[in-house]
């Protein structure tokens, strides 16, 4: 992965202008935490970085997870590679799914403590566990960077560390929307706080403490 950057990126609702003009760089290896209140821009900047590097192998976790309910948890995780086989190997993955594959997703299911759920619809799961599954999914889909809007907000304590430790494994650089300050200057190598659709933070984390973020919110 190359630098990647952003040049007056705006973002509109109708005539509204909710983000920019806006501009930032990312090199590879960087952990950027965005971080602000609620309606400050976060999910609107990740996803104008989507569309703008989705080509160049940026992999999305959204907010609302967009998992298939009816589906059970394996599936869901399949999915994340749905693209790299042919229509036919996925159409009998419905009904057979093959052995190396359930091998394959079955360490990553064991790692973020969903082994018992492989085969459980997605639809009986709790809000914390469907986090995991779009996280699985994510991390089985793979590429040169991840973007993530607050993708362990409905974990708690121990499962969010590593369900972040997973991610960010697997992804060396990301982009994270975090609403837990804490984490996000523990996991994050860089924070960048928006305001009002505009960035008003961006520092290292290490000059950080959770105190100078206050004004953000
Ligand atoms: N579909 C939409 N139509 C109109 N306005 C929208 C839409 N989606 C978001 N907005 C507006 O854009 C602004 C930024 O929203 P955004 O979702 O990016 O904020 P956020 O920082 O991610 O918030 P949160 O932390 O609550 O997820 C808000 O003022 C919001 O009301």
């Amino acid at each position: 992965m190359t630098v990647l950057a952003l040049r007056d990126a705006v973002a509109t609702y109708g005539e509204v202008r909710v983000l920019g003009p806006l501009s930032l760089t990312l090199a590879p290896g960087e952990r950027v935490a965005l971080v602000g209140r609620s309606g400050a821009g976060k999910s609107t900047l990740l996803s104008v970085m989507y569309d703008r590097w989705r080509d160049q192998g940026a992999a999305l976790m959204p907010q609302d997870l967009g998992l298939v309910t009816t589906l059970s948890v394996f599936h869901n995780v399949y999915m994340g590679r749905l693209d790299r086989h042919p229509w036919w190997r996925n159409l009998l993955t419905l009904v057979r799914p093959r052995p190396a594959d359930v091998a394959e997703i079955d360490t990553l299911l064991g790692r973020l403590g969903l082994a018992d759920k492989r085969w459980t619809p997605c639809g009986e799961l709790s809000g914390g566990q469907r986090q995991r599954v779009a996280a699985a999914r994510v991390i089985h889909q793979g590429g040169g960077m991840l973007l993530a809007d607050e993708p362990v907000s409905a974990l708690d304590g121990p499962l969010s560390e590593v369900t972040l430790t997973a991610l960010t494994d697997a992804y060396p650089t990301a982009v994270l929307a975090m609403h837990d300050v804490d984490l996000a200057l523990r996991y994050c190598t860089r924070v960048i706080g928006i305001q009002d659709g505009a960035i008003a933070i961006d520092q290292p984390s290490q000059r950080l403490s959770a105190t100078d973020l206050l004004p953000l919110y």
